[in-house]
This record gives C-alpha cells, structure tokens and sequence, in this order.
C-alpha cells in the first residue's frame, strides 16, 4: 500500500469544479510534482491534503490512516508555502524551534534538532540572526528548515523557489533535492515550472483542467507524452495536426497536409485524426533534397549552448534545436533537408476541446 494516497479526490465551490476525481499513490521517500498552468487545481489539490481545504468527495491517506477529515496540526505534515511567513521578531533559531516547542519536545533534544536541520541547510553560523538579516535564498531554506525539522511524515511545498531569482533558485533546487533525498522525506511539489518538475521529482504529475493529465517519471513523460497538451506542456514539440492512411511492417504513414509521413506503429487505427509530434532536438539538418521535407531557414537564435531554427516548410514551421558545435553556416535564408527517424516520432491523440 503505498504512503501517500488520495483516492478519487473531488474539489467544488459551488459548482465550479476545482479538483476532478483525483487518484494519485505516492510511495514512501518519493518526491512527486503537481505541474500544470495556472487554475489547474494543483493548489487546490495539496490544500486538501494539508487539510485547509475540506474534499467534496474522496479520500486522504497517509501511512494507512484516514485523515481525510482530521485537523491539520494532527496530520504530521511540513509545509513550504512561496512567502517564508517566517516570524519577524524571533532569530532564526527560535523560528525553526517553534515547531518542537509546540510539540512539546524537551529543550536539550530541540536544541540538538535545531542545529542539526541548520547545518544541513548551511546556515548553522546565521542561528542568531533575524530573517530581515538574510537574502531570499537563505529566508526560504529557513522555512525548510522549520518545515523539517519535526520530521513531517509528508512534505508539503507549494512553489517554494518561485520568489527566488534564476541562478539562486537553481541552486536551491539542488540544494533541496539533497537533503530530501538524506532525510527520505515523502514530498510533494506544486509548481508550474516544468524543468524544476523534471529536476528535482521521481515522477511528475501532471494536471490539466482539474484533472490528472499523466503521471510518469521525467525522462518517459518527456519522450512518451499521452497527449499533446503534456507533450507541449514538457517543451517545445512540432505538433501538426493528420490522419493514419496506413499501417505495414511496423510503420505507420500518417496523412499531414497531404505529405506522407512515417511514424512507428501505434495502436491507432487507419482513418483516425492524430497529432503528429516531433521534439526540435530530434531533427537533424541535411542537404536539400536528402531527408524528410525541405525548408527555409526564417530565422535564427543563439543561445549560448544551443542554436534555435525556424524553418519554414510546405507543411507548417518547424522548430529546430542543435548543439552549440556545429551549423554555424547555416542562416537565415539557408535552404535544408530536416530529416528523423519514425521512432523519434510520437503520434499523440488529439486534445478535444
Ligand atoms: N476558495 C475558492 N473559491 C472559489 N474558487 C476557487 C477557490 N480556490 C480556488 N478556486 C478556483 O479553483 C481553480 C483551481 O485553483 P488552484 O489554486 O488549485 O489552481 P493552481 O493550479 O494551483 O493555479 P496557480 O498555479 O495559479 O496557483 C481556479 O480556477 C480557482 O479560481
């Protein structure tokens, strides 16, 4: 059984419906992300389990228990919301003691805790401190320290690294992995940052519309997206839209704008309305004639470690992805052959709108 499991979770204020049948197991240890666009339900969702907000139907568990109707202080969880909401008057110390003072903890194994869960975020020298007397960074690894430090069964972080500019918060990321990765604290993340999802989670939830969308681990999400909302929702993809003519050997050819194209087998049946999906990094340029489809090179981005193409072809634009080690001859104007292999190909069922 696993550790974490909400079971047919619904959510409704009146009747817009905010959380849709929601089935999520989360194991013991392992670090989920919410992901999804704004009014998704991700929110929503971890307020149910932290227990702010009570479900319209469904049910919450955590290491067998029921605690769908029980009271937040009574769930063990620890929580990391954007703002710190650190206490202003208290030092850093007492703020990340406040928890086991609550709990009653005798002052000597507090006072143990405290420093331990501090030197486990490199701040054991700022205890004496004041939050206004730390940076962003360093408020935000407070709040995790007080979120930890009474050893949460679960782990609660509602966009903690959102407030934070980009270099710090991509060190906060690593950062934030590693000690839950040393504590084996159950985590759950609310986020709408798709690269913080995939870097730090063992799997990725992703919402769509109130709803779960796909639950995967980041690398098989991201190369074997169910549908086109996740596919685009994970990166860039040339999404265009077609229909299965036939299927022979292992390949399926898909109509797209009356240009034959190749994919590998799918399921789907001959006549059925696909999206035909290929990620920009999977193309490769070649000469003209030579590969899939010819194009025009319409434009061209430097990006430090990576070029960005647009290429415009008889079917649509592409998006084009290469290295930062080659290509440099080829420019606006340019005249190309892009060219892939049918297995880089995804043929997703069309989102209805
Ligand atoms: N108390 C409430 N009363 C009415 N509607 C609400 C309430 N709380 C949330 N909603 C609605 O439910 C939907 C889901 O909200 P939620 O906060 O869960 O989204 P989210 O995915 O976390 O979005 P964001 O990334 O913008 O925080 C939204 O349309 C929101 O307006």
């Amino acid at each position: 059984m696993s550790f974490l499991r909400l079971e047919g979770l619904v959510k409704r204020f009146d009747d817009f419906v905010a959380v849709e049948g929601m089935n999520l197991n989360v194991e013991k240890g392992e670090f989920v992300s919410l992901l999804g666009p704004s009014g998704c339900g991700k929110t929503t969702t971890l307020q149910m389990i932290a227990g702010f907000v009570t479900p319209t139907q469904g049910r919450i568990l955590i290491n067998n228990q029921d605690v769908t109707h029980l009271k937040p202080s009574k769930r063990n969880l620890g929580i990391v919301f954007q703002s710190y909401a650190l206490f202003h008057h208290m030092t850093i110390f007492d703020n990340v003691a406040f928890g086991l003072k609550m709990r009653k903890i005798d002052k000597v194994e507090s006072d143990e805790r405290v420093r331990e869960i501090l030197s486990l975020v490199h701040l054991k020298d700022f205890a004496h401190r004041y939050p206004r007397e730390l940076s962003g960074g360093q408020q935000q690894r407070v709040a995790l320290a007080r979120a930890m430090v009474i050893r949460p069964e679960v782990l609660l972080l509602d966009e903690p690294l959102s407030a934070l500019d980009a270099k710090i918060r991509e060190d906060m990321q690593t950062e934030l992995r590693s000690i839950q990765r040393t504590l084996g604290t159950t985590t759950i993340l609310v986020t709408h940052d798709q690269s913080e999802a995939m870097a730090l989670s063992d799997r990725v939830a992703v919402m769509n519309k109130a709803r779960l969308a796909q639950i995967d681990k980041p690398f098989a999400l991201y190369e074997h997206p169910r549908d086109s909302f996740v596919t685009e929702f994970l990166g860039k993809s040339n999404v265009f839209e077609g229909s299965i003519k036939d299927a022979n050997d292992g390949l399926s050819s898909i109509d797209v704008s009356g240009l034959n194209l190749l994919a590998n087998n799918t399921d789907h049946t001959i006549g059925q309305a696909v999206d035909f999906s290929i990620r920009p990094e999977k193309i490769r340029f070649v000469a003209q004639g030579k590969g899939v489809i010819d194009g025009t090179i319409s434009s061209r981005i430097f990006l430090g470690n990576q070029w960005v193409f647009q290429v415009e072809t008889s079917i649509g634009e592409f998006s084009v992805v290469s290295l930062n080690t080659s290509h440099i001859d080829i420019d606006q104007g340019s005249v190309v052959g892009l060219d892939w292999t049918p297995s880089e190909v995804r043929l997703l069922t069309r989102e209805v709108a």
